[in-house]
């Protein structure tokens, strides 16, 4: 478990503080635009005196019952085929193992304390890793939205912190004056990233189901996985 991370661990500079950015969503299947959302918040926050230790992706348990959920096995197997030629980024399967829904915010705390759990039994005296949950513009309007989110849980949420990647045309800068997140202002760093991606799962499973072509919107071994099992179809 955690053993990309541990590995980079050893590298830290003494007096860095190390980082890990987490990505909580479907996967349903894994594409380019969520591994290209965490490459494109470590640059951010390595320049921020930490230093990224690892990436982890963590697929919602099948109890969150979105529609066109792939099964657990099926999407934790794309996600670890998804992340196999990174050095840094993983996979996280605590969240999908768990028998009921668990809110973003207790994922992060579990998160945390395995994390930090395995980190102390391997380095004397580490340095507490630190968390950033990482997400696309979509989720964080998703918050300002009555009833989506558990209000009493965004201040443990958002003591994590957040980074905010562009996403289609959502302002950001409004979404962060509203009355739901503004007391949070601080916790939420938004990535004005130039290149937007408009690719989605949803966009995935819309061209598999209409027979079309999915090359190059996702690693060719999810690819391979999602054709082999006909998934989507
Ligand atoms: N094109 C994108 N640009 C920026 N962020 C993205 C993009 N696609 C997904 N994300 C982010 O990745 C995280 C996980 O999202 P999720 O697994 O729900 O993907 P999705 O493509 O939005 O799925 P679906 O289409 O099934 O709703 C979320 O924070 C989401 O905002
Ligand atoms: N209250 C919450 O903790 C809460 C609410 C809505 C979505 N989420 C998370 O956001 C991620 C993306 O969800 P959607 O795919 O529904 O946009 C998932 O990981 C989901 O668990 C969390």
């Amino acid at each position: 478990m955690f053993q990309k991370i541990l590995r980079n661990l050893a590298d830290v500079p003494s007096g860095i503080i190390p980082l890990v950015l987490v990505e909580c969503g479907s996967f349903s299947p894994p594409h380019f635009a969520h591994l290209r959302n965490l490459e494109v918040a470590r640059k951010v926050i390595d320049e921020q005196h930490f230093c990224v230790v690892g990436g982890l992706i963590s697929p919602v348990g099948s109890a969150y019952k979105k529609p066109n959920l792939a099964s657990t096995e099926d999407r934790l197997a794309m996600c670890h085929l998804a992340v196999e030629s990174s050095d840094w980024i993983d996979v996280d399967d605590w969240e999908a193992s768990q028998p009921t829904y668990t809110r973003t915010a207790n994922v992060l705390d579990s998160i945390s304390n395995r994390l930090n759990t395995a980190a102390q039994a391997l380095v004397p005296k580490p340095e507490r890793i630190q968390l950033r949950l990482v997400c696309g513009a979509d989720l964080l309007e998703s918050m300002t939205r009555p009833g989506v989110w558990d209000l009493s849980l965004l201040a443990k949420l958002f003591s994590f912190g957040m980074i905010c990647i562009n996403r289609d045309a959502v302002n950001t800068q409004a979404m962060v004056a509203h009355e739901i997140l503004a007391p949070h202002r601080e916790h939420i760093q938004l990535v004005p990233e130039e290149f937007s991606w408009h690719l989605s799962s949803s966009f995935i499973r819309q061209e598999l189901h209409a027979g079309r072509s999915i090359k190059y919107l996702a690693p060719d071994s999810v690819l391979q996985y999602i054709a082999e099992r006909r998934l989507f179809a």
